[in-house]
C-alpha cells in the first residue's frame, strides 16, 4: 500500500561527488534536526561523465542538473540539491527554487602543495576550468599560464599532485567542505576576483507539484532568507545577461538589515576589458536590481564583449 505523501520520508536527489554528498547530508541532517525522515538518492549527471571536455565545450545548460531534475518530475524524488552555481539561470516551468541555504565564505582560493605559492612570482602554470577566473588570471596575473582542470574535487587535486600544475583555482566553499582547507596557499580578493553568481551556496529544487505542506516544511527548515534574497539578486543578473557558466560573468550581492548591495559585470576571454558596476537598493528588489544592473553592464560595454565571446565560440 502507498504510504500518504505527508509521512513518507523526504527523498533527496544528489549527484555522487563527495562535494555533492557532502551537501545532500548536510541537507538531510538539517531535515533529521527538524524531525523529518529522508533518504538520499544518488543520480549521475552528464556533467559527471563527461571529463574530457571543457565546461563551455559541453555547451548544453544544466549538465549537472538535468538528471536530478528529471528525477523530481516523476516523483522518484522530492528535493534536488545542487550547488546553487551550477544551477542555470533559467530553470524549467514545472520546477522551482525552494530554498537557498546559509552562505558560505564566497571567495576563491590558490590551492597548492608549496605553502609559500604566491601568484605571479615566476613561471606558473595555473589550473582552472571556469573562463570567469582564467579571464580574470589574464587580466591579473598575465605571466602565469592557464590549463584546463577539470573533474570533481578530488580528480582536481590529483591532477595537482600529479604535478600538472604548480597550482589550482578553486572556491573556497568546496575546499571547506572538504576539509582542504591546510592546502590553502592563498585567498583571493573579492575586490579583484568577484565570485560567480551563486557560489558558495547551496540550492534546493523541487516540482511545483510537490504537495504545498511539504514544501512549506522543507522550506522553513533550509531555507535562510538573507542568502535567498541575495541570491535572487545574483541570479536576476545572470539571467539577464544570458548567461551561463560558460560565459566569464560574476556577480556578488552582500545584504546588511534590508538594504542590498550587488557588485557584477563581465570580463574578456583575454582579460582586457571588465567591466564592473554596483548597485544597492531594498531587498524586496533583489530581483529588479539584478536587471537593472545587467542592462547598465551591458549598455558600457559588456553587449560588446559578450558578442565577441560568442563569436569566438561559435
Ligand atoms: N562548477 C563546479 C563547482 N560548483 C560548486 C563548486 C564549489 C562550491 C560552491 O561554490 O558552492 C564548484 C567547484 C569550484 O568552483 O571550485
Amino acid at each position: 500500500m502507498e504510504t500518504p505523501q505527508t509521512t513518507s520520508p523526504i527523498r533527496i536527489a544528489t549527484r555522487g561527488s563527495r562535494l555533492a554528498l557532502w551537501q545532500a547530508h548536510h541537507v538531510a541532517e538539517t531535515l533529521r534536526a527538524n524531525g523529518m525522515e529522508v533518504e538520499i538518492v544518488t543520480i549521475t549527471t552528464k556533467g559527471d561523465i563527461v571529463l574530457d571536455r571543457s565546461l563551455d565545450k559541453i555547451g548544453a545548460k544544466g549538465v549537472f542538473t538535468e538528471e536530478l531534475e528529471e528525477s523530481l518530475r516523476t516523483g522518484a524524488t522530492d528535493i534536488a540539491v545542487h550547488s546553487a552555481k551550477d544551477v542555470q539561470s533559467t530553470i524549467p516551468d514545472d520546477l522551482e527554487l525552494l530554498a537557498f541555504m546559509e552562505r558560505e565564505k564566497v571567495h576563491d582560493v590558490v590551492i597548492s602543495f608549496d605553502p609559500l605559492f604566491k601568484l605571479g612570482e615566476g613561471q606558473q602554470v595555473i589550473g582552472t576550468s571556469s573562463t570567469r577566473r582564467r579571464s580574470m588570471l589574464k587580466r591579473f596575473y598575465p605571466n602565469v599560464i592557464t590549463s584546463e582542470c577539470r573533474g570533481n574535487l578530488q580528480t582536481r587535486i590529483q591532477k595537482l599532485k600529479d604535478g600538472q600544475y604548480d597550482a589550482i583555482l578553486l572556491a573556497y566553499a568546496g575546499v571547506a567542505r572538504m576539509q582542504y582547507d591546510h592546502m590553502v596557499a592563498q585567498h583571493l580578493p573579492l575586490e579583484t576576483f568577484i565570485p560567480a553568481a551563486g557560489q558558495g551556496s547551496v540550492a534546493i529544487e523541487c516540482a511545483k507539484t510537490l504537495p504545498l505542506e511539504r514544501k512549506l516544511n522543507l522550506k522553513l527548515a533550509l531555507d535562510h532568507k538573507p542568502t535567498h534574497l541575495c541570491l535572487l539578486a545574483e541570479r536576476a543578473y545572470l539571467r539577464t545577461m544570458e548567461g551561463g557558466c560558460s560565459i566569464p560573468s560574476f556577480a556578488l550581492a552582500t545584504i546588511e538589515e534590508d538594504t542590498i548591495t550587488l557588485k557584477a559585470g563581465i570580463i574578456s576571454l583575454d582579460g582586457e576589458q571588465l567591466i564592473v558596476e554596483e548597485i544597492t537598493g531594498p531587498s524586496e528588489e533583489a530581483e529588479a536590481m539584478g536587471e537593472q544592473l545587467a542592462q547598465t553592464v551591458l549598455s558600457k560595454g559588456g553587449d560588446k564583449i559578450l558578442k565577441a565571446i560568442r563569436e569566438e565560440k561559435a
